[in-house]
């Protein structure tokens, strides 16, 4: 199905309105239901907690396609310019590509590539954040610490005392959530997924540039189940983004592992990975790779102990039922609503698919003038609609690890909305990235 038929036409007619909508959080959904506000002439304020926009990195990056694409061309302000621009791999031009290795059968190679069946653009974070923050007026500094709702009002406090009021309000600050527990009156959803991980960083030139590329332009996992049903392993190998002149490669790598324990950790009581020093976490992550064949190794072997990111950190999960979430004033969207593991990518999909949506319902409610029930029923579409598409997300991303077997099976490591595909089709790439990084 043309993903437009989901999310409808453009917005046709802005019009004044005397709603006033509060998003908390400039991330990726927040920032893209602003700009849906904003083209239709619906009052906004928009917090974020960061002293301002470059107070810290903001993660590696982040896959873009399906639905959440195509919002992105169709919905958001042409001044923005092409989505396209906020590429991990510009200045190359390389199409984002994607493979699967695994330890067993080190001679498989599959993965899904951007073409003319499913366009793919793997954005570099920082960019495609500086991309969103164009025409908005974000208020930094802000962190909501407190909510009131009173008749059709909600008003929320920041942790420096100052307040707003508004008729509704959005939680988009992610995974830790304070309108979420909120809306839950303090007994939250968020808990910790059943999987270890640690980061490695690294910049790369020339021939291991090269290299790295022709694993895949933009990511590639390497799963090892050789260890039996509890001790699976994977690595997460990626290009963040290319230096200005194409010569140099930034990459990361997560290595992630079913870890039973994990699920028993609390923010007062982490996992070992959160105090670790880097020497430990570096030592971890090559021994836990040492049966990784050396070529599928090479980002592990390189990255140095000091570009081990310490303290490490644990992946949370979050997922709501409808009866949690009740169709009215206060929502969340995005992480804030569910959470999941990485490896399907599709948190982020999830993520502007939820923002584009409610900005449409929010238009409606607008149009429409809809109090009471009428306002409600919008609500309630939009909610159950986000909520199964969760679910779908959260079902697909997390058993990746612990149910590998099933899925290497087959190939079937289906994402992107397309079937990962055996990968000679993708050699004529490796070639050109190789003339282009020694160029
Ligand atoms: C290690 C890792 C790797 C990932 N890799 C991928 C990937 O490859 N592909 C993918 O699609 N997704 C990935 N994700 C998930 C992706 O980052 C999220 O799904 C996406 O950023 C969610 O967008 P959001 O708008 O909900 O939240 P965010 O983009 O996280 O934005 C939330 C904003 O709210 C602000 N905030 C938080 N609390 C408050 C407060 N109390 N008051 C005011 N502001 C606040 C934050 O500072 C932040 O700016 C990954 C996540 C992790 C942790």
């Amino acid at each position: 199905m043309p993903y437009l038929q989901l999310l409808g036409e453009p917005n046709e007619v802005p019009q004044a309105s005397n709603m006033k909508v509060l998003i908390i959080g400039a991330g990726m959904s927040g920032l893209t239901l602003a700009h849906q506000l904003k083209q239709n002439n619906i009052d906004f304020e928009i917090f974020e907690r960061d002293p301002d926009e470059d107070a810290r990195q903001q993660g590696w990056a982040l896959s873009l396609f399906g639905e959440a694409l195509e919002g992105l061309e169709i919905l958001m302000p042409a001044e923005l310019g092409p989505v396209e621009q906020t590429s991990h791999l510009r200045p190359l031009d390389l199409p984002a590509q994607f493979a699967f290795y695994d330890v067993t059968r080190p001679n498989m190679r599959v993965g899904v590539q951007s073409d003319d069946s499913g366009k793919i653009i793997r954005a570099h974070r920082q960019t495609l954040r500086n991309w969103l923050l164009q025409g908005i007026d974000v208020q930094f500094g802000k962190r909501l610490v407190s909510i009131e709702e009173r008749d059709d009002k909600v008003t929320v406090r920041f942790e420096d005392g100052t307040t707003a009021t508004g008729n509704f309000l959005v939680g988009a600050e992610g995974t830790r959530s304070v309108v979420r527990k909120h809306i839950l009156k303090g007994k939250d959803v968020m808990k910790p997924l059943a999987l270890g991980s640690i980061v490695g960083e690294i910049a790369l030139s020339g021939e291991d540039f090269t290299t790295q590329l022709k694993l895949a332009h933009s990511g590639y996992i390497v799963m090892n189940s050789t260890l039996g049903s509890n001790d699976q392993s994977a690595i997460f190998c990626a290009l963040n983004k290319v230096s200005d002149d194409g010569q140099t490669g930034y990459y990361y790598y997560i290595l992630l592992w079913v870890d039973k324990q994990a699920p028993f950790t609390t923010d007062a009581n982490p996992g070992w990975t959160v105090g670790a020093t880097q020497q430990q976490l570096a030592d971890f992550a090559r021994e836990k790779t040492r049966a990784y064949p050396e070529h599928l190794r090479q980002l592990v072997d390189k990255v140095p102990t000091e570009g081990y990111k310490s303290p490490g950190f644990q992946l949370q999960g979050v997922q709501l039922e409808s009866s949690q979430l009740p169709a009215g004033r206060v929502m969340v969207i995005g992480d804030a609503a569910h959470s999941m593991t990485p490896f399907r990518g599709e948190a982020g999909v999830c993520a502007f698919t939820d923002a584009m949506k409610l900005g449409k319902t929010l238009v409606k409610i607008c149009d429409q003038q809809a109090q009471g029930q009428d306002m409600e029923r919008l609500m309630t579409d939009f909610r159950d609609d986000m909520l199964a598409r969760g679910k779908w997300a959260i079902d697909v991303s997390n058993p990746v690890l612990e149910d590998y077997g099933k899925y290497a099976a087959d190939y079937k490591f289906g994402t992107f909305g397309k079937e990962a595909a055996p990968i000679e089709s993708l050699n004529v790439q490796q070639s050109t990235a190789e003339t282009m990084v020694s160029a």
